[in-house]
């Protein structure tokens, strides 16, 4: 796994986010299986943190987290969300993926803050590099990117959802969503920002990451950070209904207009990925970020008891 990682990072950084002449448009990828055969069957693939299912004959695989005990986002995390990404990406069999999560009530707690505290200089460095590299992996996705936030979603994994061409979310107050770093004292990196503006627009977007507001489902769908809510219990059918409805269409169009929409805020972190690294480094290294992330911590185990 560490040595996936570190070939990712290395092309990552020699050649910014994976060209997009590896990801030629394709008529119905999934489409292409002779008629009259029969169906293939489900393939799977699981690591330690991530369930992968694809299914053969409809050409979705399901993505679902499972890294107890609130899906954060550390560096296993991110390096198997990269693997397992860059997996799909290259199954041409595969047009469209769903992302959830196996824990009930949450989708992922965000970043995992212990890998924000009291660590090496190097280890803030490769952390960050992982982060911007499962944004830029999923934010330049040639597949259908579908979020199903079936819990609490905050900070990275709000990033997350806002990064799929659609979010469903269940119809549940208790769950909330947002982008909430100025509540821990941190600020939301510029590419944060471009996504979360690139979904709500600016005003929202404003308001939002000032107040570092966590939005509770019903909110979230009136400031359109996310499109729809469902019952829990219907999140399964209403994604399958919502997948086959973007898949309907070919993919080649819907894939030059989505890289029309993005490319120009992947550029701009694939151009300044390095500063970004130092700005992250430098600014979580500072002992006033330290302490805000350390005392954010003991408010979360307070909470408990
Ligand atoms: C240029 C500089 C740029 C810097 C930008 C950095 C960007 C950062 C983006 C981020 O993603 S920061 C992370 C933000 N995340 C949060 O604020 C979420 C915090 N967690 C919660 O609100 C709650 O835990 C929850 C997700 C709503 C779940 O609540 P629940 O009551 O179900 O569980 P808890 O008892 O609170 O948590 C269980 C367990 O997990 C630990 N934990 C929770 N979240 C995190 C996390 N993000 N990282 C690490 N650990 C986390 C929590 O402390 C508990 O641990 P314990 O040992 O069992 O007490």
């Amino acid at each position: 796994m560490a040595a996936a990682a570190a070939t990712l990072a290395r092309r990552i950084t020699r050649s910014g986010v994976l060209p997009l002449c590896r990801r030629l448009p394709v008529w119905g990828r999934a489409a292409r299986r002779p008629p009259g055969l029969p169906l293939a069957p489900c393939r799977a693939f699981s690591n330690k943190k991530i369930q992968v299912d694809m299914n053969e004959s409809s050409g979705v695989a399901t993505m679902k987290f499972k890294s107890p005990p609130v899906n954060s986002l550390n560096l296993d995390f991110l390096t198997e969300f990269c693997i397992s990404l860059e997996k799909l990406e290259n199954d041409r069999a595969c047009r469209g993926i769903i992302i959830t999560s196996a824990i009930p009530k949450i989708f992922s707690s965000g970043l995992d803050i212990t890998e924000m505290c009291g660590k090496s200089t190097e280890h803030y460095t490769e952390f960050w590099r992982a982060v911007q590299e499962m944004w830029l992996r999923l934010y330049s996705s040639n597949m259908v990117t579908l979020a199903v936030v079936n819990g609490s979603s905050p900070a990275g994994g709000c990033l997350i959802a806002l990064s799929c061409d659609y979010r469903i979310m269940a119809d549940n107050p208790k769950y909330t969503i947002g982008l909430n770093e100025a509540q821990l004292g941190i600020v939301a990196p510029f590419w944060f920002k471009d996504t979360f503006v690139n979904v709500v627009g600016q005003r929202v977007a404003e308001r939002s990451l000032q107040l570092g507001s966590l939005y509770p489902a019903p909110e979230a769908l009136k400031f359109g950070i996310v499109d729809e809510l469902v019952p829990e219990e219907k999140l399964q059918e209403k994604a399958t209904a919502v997948m086959a409805q973007w898949l309907a269409l070919p993919d080649h169009a819907r894939q030059i207009t989505k890289s029309m929409m993005r490319k120009a805020v992947l550029d701009l972190l694939v151009a300044h990925r390095e500063e970004d690294i130092k700005n992250f480094t430098s600014f979580v290294s500072k002992e006033s970020i330290q302490k805000s992330l350390r005392m954010y911590m003991e408010m979360l185990k307070k909470k408990k008891s």
